[in-house]
């Protein structure tokens, strides 16, 4: 086989960008006998050179000016790793202009500036590659842009945030505060640079605008999409859901409705039973249901140096392969193109709701009656004894209704003189339907 040398360019020289690195000089010698590609860290650039970042690396590839990385005639082959929505932004619309492909982790880039980006993709002559912006190490995007091209996607499911799962799980099995998890997670090299990202959802939601672009073929702006995160979740809310058989998950869910896109990110309950439930620790799955093979799962770790660095090798030799063949990839996601989003609050949905009510006859009927006169049904009622205080935990489940239904619910409910402390109001997810 004749090889053909790819110099590579990484900018960011983080978690990401030296699992990169590291993986190349493991793997680079199988990499050549495997795909005649022999890719070679040509640079790599970082605001901060001093840091030691575990990996040994020539001092002469270093270099704190990204762009002269970017501009460099001999990288072929740009690795966006730095994150954020600054110096990535330009880095990357710099390289592609320069008709380089570009490989990024970035989802957050993807999501919040998708039609700018995806304009210049459809401009360039180079080709944009972001397998590891969603589902870290699963190839997730390789699933739905190659075996599953054929399908109409009906549905994605699943859980898209490493950190979240990870709090989630220590939560339930170490009984261990949400702050001390956290902490673990950022050592651990799961978390955003800033992690309000993970907790409030947003990076769920980022990934979820990918998977629907792809799916659909547009991007999705990200305002209109209702984003929940798990920073109020107690620990308390995990064990009751335990008790009833669920547990709490942060979800991703992407529907195809007839008259949109249903789309929100939300901690909600999943029966024990469904395979979401066992899935752990940092890792991820995402369920793809087509109007032909049904559904399908993708499972593995979401997060973290080493699994997100092999999907960025692996898109690096998508990008070098399709470079050597002189070839820029057909982009999936159209600019141009827009696609309908559901109005948040329109989709059906049961519920769980948590709540502190006076232990007094006819308290239960009141509240019974304001889920009544909004339209929602009760499936069933669990009341807790008091245990100190006035007031006795009532949790209550619900039949689907629509979600804006829940919001003026909980208002009226809130505004009976039996019931005290906050309202807790989650989704209840079994896929079902
Ligand atoms: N850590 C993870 O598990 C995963 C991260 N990602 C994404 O990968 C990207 C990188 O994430 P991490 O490696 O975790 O972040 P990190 O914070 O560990 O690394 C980013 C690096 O970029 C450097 N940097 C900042 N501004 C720069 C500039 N103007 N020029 C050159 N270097 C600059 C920083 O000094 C830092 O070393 C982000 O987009 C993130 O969302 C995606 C999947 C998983
Ligand atoms: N912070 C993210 C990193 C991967 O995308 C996560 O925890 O999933
Ligand atoms: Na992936």
């Amino acid at each position: 086989m004749r090889m053909k040398t790819v110099r590579v360019g990484i900018l960011g020289f983080g978690t990401v960008g030296a699992g990169v690195v590291e993986g190349l000089r493991r793997n680079g010698a199988r990499i050549a006998e495997r795909t005649g590609l022999n890719l070679e860290v040509g640079g790599i650039a970082d605001l901060d050179l001093e840091t030691d970042r575990g990996v040994e690396v020539d001092r002469a590839l270093l270099t704190a000016d990204a762009a002269s990385l970017v501009d460099d005639p001999g990288i072929d082959v740009v690795a966006e790793l730095i994150g954020g929505e600054g110096a990535a932004r330009e880095l990357t619309l710099r390289a592609l202009k320069a008709g380089k492909p570009v490989v990024t982790a970035n989802k957050a880039l993807l999501a919040e500036h998708g039609k700018e980006i995806f304009d210049a993709v459809e401009r360039a002559e180079a080709g944009l590659y972001f397998e590891a912006a969603v589902g870290g190490g699963i190839p997730i995007l390789r699933a739905l842009c190659g075996g599953l091209v054929g399908e109409r996607v009906e549905r994605m499911y699943g859980i898209l945030n490493g950190t979240c799962n990870y709090i989630l799980s220590r939560m339930e099995s170490d009984r261990l505060s949400f702050e001390h998890v956290l902490a673990e997670a950022q050592r651990a090299g799961y978390a955003e640079a800033e992690p309000g990202l993970d907790v409030d959802g947003f990076d769920t939601a980022h990934k979820a605008v990918i998977l629907a672009a792809l799916a659909y073929g547009a991007p999705l702006p990200m305002d209109g999409i209702r984003v929940r995160g798990i920073r109020g979740i107690a620990s308390g809310e995990i064990e009751y859901a335990a008790e009833l058989g669920y547990r709490i998950k942060l979800l991703a869910i992407v529907r195809q409705r007839e008259n949109g896109i249903e789309l929100r990110v939300e901690p909600a309950l999943v029966p024990r039973q469904h395979p979401l439930a066992s899935v752990g620790g940092v890792f991820n799955a995402v369920a793809v249901e087509g109007d032909l093979t049904g559904e399908t799962m993708y499972y593995g770790r979401g997060a973290g140096r080493y699994p997100t660095a092999s999907a960025v090798i692996g898109d690096l030799v998508q990008a070098a392969g399709d470079r050597a063949a002189g070839a820029a990839p057909r982009p999936r996601i159209s600019s141009s193109r827009s696609l309908d989003l559901l109005p948040a609050g329109d989709a059906p949905l049961r519920c769980y709701l948590r709540l502190a009510l006076i232990d007094r006859p006819g308290v239960l009927a009141k509240v019974a009656e304001v889920l009544g006169a909004h339209g929602i049904s009760i499936a069933s009622v669990l009341q807790k004894e008091r245990r100190e205080g006035e007031y006795a935990p009532v949790i209550v489940l619900t039949h689907k209704a629509r979600e804006s239904r829940y919001e003026a619910a909980v208002e009226a409910i809130r505004s009976l003189e039996v019931v005290g402390e906050d309202i807790v109001r989650l989704a209840i997810e079994d896929f079902d339907d």
